[in-house]
Formats: structure tokens, C-alpha cells, sequence
């Protein structure tokens, strides 16, 4: 091809504008009129959108316009533009929104990033927590600040998404907006809200938070679906149920466990103060040091030095009831990225032998680091294929103690992952509760005589929980059960009033304060 007709080639590709640039070229060239109209939608020549009442009508713009509003789509701008936004002082990746008022721009730009990042979150094909992590590793131009109000309202959003739905019914703009509008209410302060957005959507989020919310039935008010918050009034009754929905659709304070073979929890707290970080010993867990607000530690010496790991106390209290001491034989069955492994090896004071298995290698590889940090060295991790791999059934008859940290729905910890309720349905716990009885079944022929078994879930059903426990002591009478309460009163630790029903441990976020766990100790008796 000779360079006449390259070039012109090139010239007819580069002058035909984009579907989107046409959009914007259009939108551009409205009357500051029609552009009030039509939603306050001003895209300016260098990508900078004006106005956060542009927001939902230009994503409903770019819609109809069939351009697919996915953040990597319309707002992942070539390296040519990126390059030329950050000469600007502007976001390389995100159009920049301004507010009403200068004093709102910050959060309207960071209502902007929820709102595009809400739209993949919402998909529920991808866990929240990873598409939020990627998200504010991409967009690094925002602060801590404003990273925190981006990650907190998307999880308002999903704790509170079917009352918010229902509020949602009412107003403009896309319902995604609405939303987020809905869940910034819980991270700003009104003043900061309403310089952020535009008048029309301060007068609708005013009058619908004067909503008397009391009024809408139970299943809406705990934001869970039907069928979930129907497992919950079967297992508590409806008071408690909504109680402990409640609960769970709240943010999980930020606890700390501290690694005895590098620290005390004294010494801890008193670094924790140094740098300004003030916390409170846990009222249950031995080791454990709740901090006020969420700070950033993953980069302060005292975690990077491996004397602390963040675990929920609930979480810490499991490990206690194991009671591993020196020189035993151990297994951590389900270990996943070792939370647990790492306070059963320092409760070993890193003597004897720890197994740590799990069936997914990958997650048995984010123990390494873990690993590295904690000075531990009686760990050995074993990725297994089933729970009745060779390697296991080698182990059969030998060991001290089990514990057994089985896959469950996680609905306990729905405060960290409140997207678990609305990825998964009551169906995935009939099939879990097959698996957990398996797992268990083989896990527990790894204990001697006199061995301990520690069967535990981060779940508050008890088709995941005391029902597994309760068929597998019926159908194995060589195991007996040994009340929760004596086996942590061993350990010093008095549990609270109800958290031991039946003898096994049932803590639950609107009573006890963590993330609902249940456990079972067992001993084999013959
Ligand atoms: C609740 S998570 C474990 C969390 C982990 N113990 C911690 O504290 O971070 C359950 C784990 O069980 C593992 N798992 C699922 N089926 C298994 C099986 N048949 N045998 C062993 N592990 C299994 C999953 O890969 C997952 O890591």
C-alpha cells in the first residue's frame, strides 16, 4: 500500500467521531438551559464533567446512546488522554466531577467513583470486597479519606439495599444513583451532603429520610431476602431475627489479635498509643485489642513487625477452645489463608507440628506471607484434594487435636461481606451442610483417643451448625461432646450469659459483639 492511501486511510479512521464523542460533542452544544433540563449534563471539551446532577443523566445518555457505561468502557480513558489529564493536575482515569459548591467537590468526585463502582458490584458476579480493593488500587488519585467514603457507602448500599431499594422508588436519575445518594447519608455530614449534590436530589434525600421505615414489613427491614431472613425467624423467632439482622447489616469494629511470640498484648497497646492509635482490650479473647475507628495498620511497623494480625474476636475465641499446647500434633482442617492457623502455632509457642490443610492451593498460599511475618516455624501447609486425601488418612489415629474451620455460608460475617446475602441463596446451605458432615467425618478420625475435636463455622444456622454436630456424635459414640463453657473456663475465659446453649458456643454480633460463630468441642473417647 503506498503512503497516499495509508495516510488517507488514516485520516478517514482518525476524523470519524466515537458513538461517545458524538454524544459528548452533542451535549457540549446544548444551551446552558438545555443542559439544566436535561439534568445539568455539561461535558466539557477536555472530559471533565460539570455538575453532579450530570451524573445520572449522562450515564442514561450514554445508554441510550448504546455505549456500555462499564467504568473500564466510558471512564478508562487512552494513555494519550491520561497523559494529558495528569499534565492537568486532573485524575488520569476519572472524569472530574465539580459540585454545586466548591466546598463539595471532593465528595461529589468520590460519590462519582461510588456510583461507577457500584455498577459492577451490583452485578453480584464478583466478590465486593475484591472489586472494591481493585477498584481504589486503580484509581489511586483519591486519598485515604475519600477512599473510605467510596468503599463505605458501596457497603451501605449493599447492607441496606432492600429498605434503600424501597426509599429508591421515589426520585430522579438512575436508580445506582439514588442509591449511592442514599448510602452517603451514613458517611458525611448533611451540610457536606448537600454542597456535594445537586438541589433537586438534596430535596428528595430530605424528604425521604423523614420515611418512618418502622412501618415496612420485617423481611424488608432486616435487608435480607425472603428466604434468608425466614432461616433466621425459624432458627430465633421474628424479634430476635430482626435483631440479629440488624446486627449483622452494620460495620464490624476492626480487632486485632497480638502474636505472643513476638509481643504482649500490653506492649501492643502501648505502640498502638504511640502512634496514635487508641484501642480497648477485648471484653472475651485473651489477645485481643479492639481499635477505635479503622485505621490503616498494614503499613505501621507494629503490624509489618508481626506482632499483631487483624482477626475478629469471636474469631480469636474458636482458637482458644481448640486449647493446642506444647509440642502437640496438630491440624488446622480448612485452613484457608491460616487466620487461624497463625493463633493456634503461637498458642504452641511454635513448638510441635501444625498441619494446615485446605483443598484451594491458592488460598494456602496467602499463609506464606503470614507465615514469614509471624516467626512461626512448626507450620507445614498441605494443599489437599478432598478431605480423605492420602495424606490425610496417613495422619489417622495420630494427632492431638483437630480443628476444623468448615466452608459455611458465612451469613455470621455478612458485617464484613454484605454482599454474601444477595450472591447466594438459601439453596448453597442444603448443599454445605453435605460437605461440612464429610469433612467432619473424616477430619476427626485425625485424633487419638483422647483427642480434641473443634468443629466451627462462621455461620448463625443451625443446619450448618448444631445440626452436623448433633448427627455426627448420634452416628459416632466413640466422640462425646465437652461443654464450651468448660473447656474456655480452662483457659480463663468466662463466656457471657446464653453464648453456650446446649454446651456448644453460639456467638451472635447483637448479643456478643462479634461476628456470629458457632462451635462445637469434642473429645474421642475411644
Ligand atoms: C471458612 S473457610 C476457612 C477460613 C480459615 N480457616 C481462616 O481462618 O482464614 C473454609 C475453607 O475450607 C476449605 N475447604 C472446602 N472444602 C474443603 C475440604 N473438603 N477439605 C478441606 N478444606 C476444604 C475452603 O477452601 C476454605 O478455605
Amino acid at each position: 500500500m503506498n503512503d497516499d492511501i495509508k495516510s488517507a486511510k488514516k485520516k478517514s479512521y482518525s476524523k470519524k467521531p466515537s458513538k461517545k464523542e458524538r454524544l459528548e460533542q452533542e451535549l457540549a452544544n446544548k444551551s446552558a438551559q438545555e443542559r439544566v433540563a436535561a439534568g445539568g449534563v455539561h461535558i466539557r471539551a477536555d472530559g471533565v464533567a460539570v455538575s453532579t446532577a450530570a451524573l445520572a443523566a449522562r450515564q442514561a445518555a450514554l445508554r441510550a446512546a448504546g455505549v456500555n457505561v462499564g467504568i473500564s468502557n466510558t471512564d478508562t480513558p487512552s494513555k494519550k488522554t491520561r497523559t494529558t489529564r495528569a499534565q492537568a493536575g486532573l485524575s488520569p482515569t476519572v472524569v472530574r466531577i465539580e459540585a454545586v459548591s466548591p466546598q463539595g467537590d471532593r465528595l461529589a468526585q468520590c460519590l462519582w467513583n461510588a456510583q461507577c463502582l457500584l455498577l459492577d458490584v451490583l452485578k453480584f458476579d464478583v466478590a465486593a470486597d475484591k472489586l472494591v480493593s481493585r477498584y481504589l488500587r486503580e484509581h489511586r488519585e483519591l486519598g485515604p479519606r475519600d477512599r473510605h467514603v467510596v468503599a463505605e457507602t458501596v457497603f451501605a448500599v449493599l447492607r441496606q439495599k432492600r429498605v434503600f431499594s424501597h426509599l429508591a422508588q421515589s426520585g430522579g436519575g438512575t436508580l445506582e444513583r439514588r442509591l449511592v445518594l442514599l448510602g452517603a447519608r451514613g458517611c458525611t455530614t448533611e451540610a457536606g451532603l448537600q454542597a456535594a449534590i445537586a438541589e433537586d436530589e438534596w430535596s428528595w434525600i430530605s424528604q425521604v429520610s423523614t420515611v418512618d421505615t418502622r412501618t415496612l414489613p420485617a423481611a424488608v427491614r432486616s435487608n435480607l431476602t425472603d428466604e434468608w431472613f425466614a432461616q433466621l425467624t425459624q432458627a430465633y423467632g421474628e424479634t430476635d431475627a430482626l435483631a440479629l439482622a440488624e446486627a449483622l447489616n452494620t460495620a464490624a469494629p476492626l480487632d486485632i489479635r497480638v502474636n505472643t511470640i513476638k509481643s504482649s498484648r500490653e506492649a501492643v497497646q502501648v505502640a498502638l498509643k504511640n502512634a496514635a492509635f487508641d484501642s480497648e482490650t477485648c471484653a472475651l479473647a485473651p489477645l485481643g485489642l479492639r481499635l477505635k475507628g479503622k485505621p490503616a495498620l498494614q503499613k505501621t511497623d507494629i503490624f509489618t513487625s508481626g506482632a499483631i494480625e487483624v482477626q475478629d474476636e469471636g474469631s480469636q475465641l474458636l482458637t482458644h477452645l481448640l486449647g493446642a499446647k506444647r509440642g502437640e500434633m496438630v491440624a488446622d482442617f480448612c485452613a484457608g489463608a491460616g487466620g487461624k492457623t497463625l493463633a493456634i502455632g503461637a498458642m504452641m509457642r511454635n513448638t510441635g507440628r501444625l498441619y494446615a490443610f485446605d483443598t484451594a492451593a491458592h488460598r494456602l498460599a496467602k499463609l506464606k506471607p503470614r507465615l514469614a511475618r509471624s516467626g512461626l516455624s512448626n507450620v507445614q501447609a498441605v494443599a489437599i484434594d478432598t478431605e480423605t486425601d492420602a495424606r490425610v488418612k496417613r495422619l489417622y489415629g495420630k494427632l492431638d487435636r483437630v480443628f476444623i474451620d468448615a466452608p459455611c455460608s458465612g451469613l455470621g460475617t455478612l458485617r464484613r461481606n454484605p454482599d454474601l446475602k444477595w450472591r447466594h441463596g438459601v439453596d448453597s446451605v442444603t448443599r454445605l451442610s453435605g460437605i461440612q458432615a464429610n469433612i467432619l467425618n473424616s477430619a476427626a478420625k485425625l485424633v487419638k483417643v483422647g483427642g480434641t475435636v473443634v468443629y466451627a463455622t462462621c455461620s448463625v444456622l443451625p443446619i450448618e451448625n448444631q445440626n452436623v454436630v448433633n448427627a455426627f456424635l448420634a452416628e459416632n459414640p466413640n466422640y462425646a461432646l465437652v461443654d464450651v463453657t468448660e473447656a474456655l473456663a480452662v483457659q480463663n475465659i468466662t463466656l457471657p450469659e446464653g453464648a453456650a446453649p446446649a454446651g456448644m458456643l453460639q456467638l451472635l454480633p447483637h448479643l456478643h459483639g462479634t461476628d456470629g460463630f458457632f462451635a462445637a468441642c469434642m473429645k474421642r473417647v475411644s
